[in-house]
């Protein structure tokens, strides 16, 4: 098999979370001890994709969308419940095979691998063991990702001395220290700073294009997308609604113009429709003036202009969120 052909192919695939409703109060948790009532959480319902080698994909979509139950599946870590995922062309990711454990890396921005009160050379001496990297080709390896990422210097100080930004940039060498072929990224530049971010995109690129490693990463941070994929998915309600590139999405939602509106006091309660920007200054996510839901008398001025992805993201969200 070439490297070209090695993919990740979701075909119509389905998950729930089963819950326990819980009332409130020592009569509710005893009335839940005897009669537990359960609840399905659709999170995932009949999404299929294909993702090739050397893609970078972002997953996009509201809170509770679905992404990291999708990232979830696409690792291993849950087992579908209907559909079928298939890694590499005959690998299911839920056997957790050590054959696809090692061909993949994941970094969830919220979570550490990374042993707090140690440094992080240790936890890397670790996954050099675990992935049994030749010490020769380990150390130039890192000296290469620290350099890159300009962490050279903290690789000897505890975890829990670092900055989160030094602590992520070091996740996301524990995740591609055994130069993976599929790297799963949730939410990698969540609280960093906006220049970790550029360097952490520069890598990213660079290891990309250098490895053909497939990137999937999940974002709110529209600028991650921006500088990264050169695809996107949004999923909404566990339902794919987009599947193409950031410019086919940007000519979709062209007509999404954005009106700007200053009124002589603030608009109380806020419509979900409009995002204050400032003192009486709104953003409204509609091209339709008709439909703005502030009393012509208080409009002090009004502009409109085309909107760039992150605010036609903005857009698209508030819509399927005033949907639920
Ligand atoms: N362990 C769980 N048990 C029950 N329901 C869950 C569990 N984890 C997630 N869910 C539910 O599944 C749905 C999808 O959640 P998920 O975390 O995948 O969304 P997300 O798109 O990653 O959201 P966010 O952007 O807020 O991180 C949500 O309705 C969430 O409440």
């Amino acid at each position: 098999m070439t490297k070209s052909e090695k993919n990740l192919q979701a075909k119509r695939i389905s998950f729930s979370y089963m819950t326990y409703e819980k009332n409130s109060g020592l009569l509710g948790s005893l009335h839940d001890f005897v009669h537990r009532r359960k609840r399905a959480v659709h999170a995932i319902h009949d999404i299929s994709f294909s993702i090739n080698s050397g893609e970078i994909v972002g997953l996009l979509g509201p809170n509770g969308a679905g992404k990291t139950t999708l990232i979830k599946l696409m690792t291993g870590i849950l087992p579908v419940n209907e559909g079928k995922i298939d890694a590499f062309s005959g690998i299911n990711p839920f056997e957790k095979s050590s054959a696809y454990l090692k061909r993949i890396g994941v970094m969830f921005g919220q979570k550490s691998q990374l042993i707090w009160d140690l440094p992080p050379i240790d936890t890397l001496i670790m996954l050099r063991e675990i992935y049994q990297i030749p010490k020769p080709v380990f150390e130039k390896r890192l000296s290469f990702f620290t350099k890159q990422l300009a962490v050279s210097e903290q690789l000897q100080i505890p975890v829990r001395k670092l900055s989160l930004g030094q602590r992520i940039k070091f996740e996301l060498i524990c995740a591609i220290i055994h130069y993976p072929e599929i790297l799963f990224l949730d939410e990698p530049t969540i609280g960093i700073d906006v220049s970790s971010q550029s360097n952490i995109y520069r890598f990213l690129r660079e290891i990309n294009k250098e490895r053909k490693m497939t990137i999937i990463l999940t974002s709110h941070n529209t600028k991650d997308i921006v500088a990264l994929a050169q695809r996107v998915i949004i999923i909404a309600k566990g339902e794919k609604i987009f599947d193409g590139t950031p410019n086919a999405l940007i000519s979709e939602h062209a007509s999404q113009q954005i009106i700007e509106v200053t009124t002589d006091s603030p608009i109380e309660p806020l419509p979900i429709d409009l995002i204050e920007l400032g003192d009486c200054h709104y953003q409204f996510l509609s091209n339709d003036s008709a439909q703005l839901p502030i009393a012509l008398a208080h409009i002090l001025s009004l502009k409109r202009r085309d909107g760039d992805l992150d605010e036609i993201l903005v857009g698209l969200f508030s819509k399927l969120e005033g949907k639920k």
